[in-house]
């Protein structure tokens, strides 16, 4: 019997990530085995510091990815915004599962919408990219740093540090904590991150067993919108500690509508632009020339700046 290795994280929501996948290739291929590995990656061990400080790309990818060369593992499971734009040599995702909720939550004390905030609230979030937008909605908004995983961040809350936290939709709803969400934040006022609410399952490029028994959970418009935001933030060269966000759909006939953003971290400009194609390289590339175009060139090489110092 073929005995699979899986790679994952130990937060709690990595975990409950990584089971659904095995449970769905297992109603796919029963004759398998499964056995999990837990990998505690630079990203876990360093949750007191802000990460764009500590150089966020690929923080909690890169042990994962070492037990992948090793074969230690044979596939891995990752929240695909945690992915950086380029994958090391030699390994590809092998599938990426249809995506939940792409969107940005609020959680707030008393249920209390974004705009029903008191006047110099107090907003939890270490994202420069959710922290951005909601200045620029919401100049008023004071933002404080809050780093830990869910369960953390929401103490946190309920502790009364804060007016409001924000969080992605996804983490919340797959570890079933959706009762507490105030708003959802529609993407005109925070577009997500390149790829939230997608996994991305990582394995080696000449792994051909792997890949074949992880095609059957790829889902293709997920994959098309994915791979179209992820070719702009290659543009861009950005990684998660810069404020960029982007969020493609599919319609008819495959046609792939995506806006992008590039923020300066105080929300006081903001470079969007939205386009349409077919070819999700092509148009993420447009996207992120549109915006070069605008000027978010040089508000990037500031917030690199700034992450150096
Ligand atoms: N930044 C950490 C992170 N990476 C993936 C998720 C869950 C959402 C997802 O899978 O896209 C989260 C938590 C959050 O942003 O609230």
């Amino acid at each position: 019997m073929k005995k699979w290795n899986v790679g994952t994280r130990r937060s709690r929501l990595a975990l409950i990530q990584t089971n659904w996948v095995v449970d769905r290739l297992k109603e796919m291929a029963p004759e398998a085995d499964f056995a999990l590995h837990e990998i505690v990656t630079k990203g876990d061990r360093i949750l007191d510091v802000t990460l764009s400080k500590v150089g966020g790309k690929g923080l909690f990818v890169k042990e994962i990815e070492q037990s992948l060369y090793d074969k230690e593992t044979d596939f891995a499971v990752h929240s695909l915004k945690d992915m950086p734009a380029e994958l090391p040599e030699g390994l590809v995702i092998g599938a990426i599962p249809k995506r939940v909720d792409p969107r940005d939550v609020l959680l707030s004390k008393d249920g209390k919408t974004l705009d029903a905030l008191p006047e110099g609230a107090i907003v939890g979030t270490s994202s420069l990219r959710r922290a951005a937008q909601l200045m620029a909605y919401r100049p008023d908004i004071q933002i404080e740093s809050l780093r830990g995983n869910i369960d953390t961040r929401m103490r946190k809350l309920a502790e009364g540090n804060f007016d409001g936290i924000i969080l992605a939709a996804a983490g919340l709803e797959r570890a079933s904590f959706d009762g507490t969400i105030s708003q959802y934040l529609p993407v005109e006022i925070s577009l997500p991150a390149v790829g939230q609410g997608a996994l991305a399952i990582e394995c080696r490029a000449d792994d051909t067993e792997t890949l074949e028994l992880l095609r059957q959970l790829d889902h293709q418009p997920t994959r098309l919108a994915v791979t179209a935001e992820r070719s702009f933030l290659h543009k861009l060269q950005g990684g998660c500690q810069v404020p960029i966000g982007a969020y493609a759909t599919i319609g008819e006939g495959d046609l792939i509508t995506m806006t992008g953003m590039v923020g300066s971290p105080d929300g006081k400009q903001m470079f969007k632009n939205t386009a349409s194609g077919t070819d999700p390289v092509a148009l993420g590339i447009q996207v992120a020339e549109a915006l070069l175009a605008q000027g978010a060139g040089e508000v990037l090489a500031q917030v690199l700046r700034e992450n150096e110092q």
